[in-house]
């Protein structure tokens, strides 16, 4: 794994955006258009600032996340009023959002309709840009949870799949595994030293049900990008 460390998030943010859309130009110039998977939670709020903050043609750029907390849009836990409100403005408001969410109550029921929208995007994704959780879960794949064998299985054609996770609240849209390796380019957005010691562990271990982030580490060309 190529690791890029940087002495603050502020440094981290203001390489990595410049990086991402030199990729997106990149998609852009040999296919029309490209796509970026993101991640929510905590960790991407700079990232989506700076982004926003870039000129590019966004109005040529698809974008949708790698899971979502099945709650509402409005929902401070949700992953898209996150992106909407930090990525989806200034420059990159003229990009095309694909959102996780339907109008269903279980998000097992949503699958169909919401793989048909992610369909549209333009594919494969050029960049995915990966979160990890403490747990060692990325995406919404999720250590113990019913699903995870469903979600690491690299002979399913289905790009989606509902979570429900033991270890963290609200139901999950999440990408498979499979989804997920498809994409371009991989990064790994960390920040702080715990999150550094969960890395190792995965690093170090050899079961991806436990944690999950190894079943991408050990199969896919990563670069972590990593800020104390
Ligand atoms: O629940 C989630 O958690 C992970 C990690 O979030 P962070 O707050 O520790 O950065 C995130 O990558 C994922 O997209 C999100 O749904």
């Amino acid at each position: 794994m190529k690791q890029s460390t940087f002495e603050s998030a502020e440094q981290l943010n203001s390489v990595f955006s410049q990086r991402i859309v030199e990729l997106l130009e990149q998609g852009i110039a040999k296919k029309g258009r490209a796509s970026i998977l993101v991640s929510g939670g905590r960790t991407p709020l700079g990232l989506f600032k700076a982004l926003s903050e870039t000129n590019m043609d966004w109005s040529k750029v698809d974008i949708s996340l790698a899971d979502e907390r099945w709650v509402s849009t409005d929902d401070d836990a949700s992953n898209e009023k996150l992106v909407r409100n930090n990525l989806l403005q200034g420059y990159a408001s003229k990009a095309s959002f694909y959102s996780l969410v339907a109008d269903k109550a279980d998000a097992a029921d949503a699958i169909d309709e919401v793989s048909a929208r992610v369909s549209a995007m333009s594919q494969p994704f050029d960049v995915l840009i990966l979160g990890m959780g403490e747990d060692g879960h990325t995406a919404s794949l999720f250590p113990c949870s019913a699903q995870i064998q469903q979600g690491l299985d690299l002979n399913t054609d289905q790009q989606l799949i509902a979570v429900t996770p033991t270890t963290a609240p609200h139901q999950r849209i999440s990408f498979t595994l499979k989804a997920l390796l498809s994409s371009q380019n991989i990064f790994l957005h960390l920040t702080g030293e715990s999150k550094k010691q969960v890395l190792e562990q995965a690093l170090a271990g050899d079961d991806e049900f436990a944690m999950p982030i190894r079943a991408v580490l050990s199969r896919a060309d990563v670069e972590l990008m990593w800020a104390a």
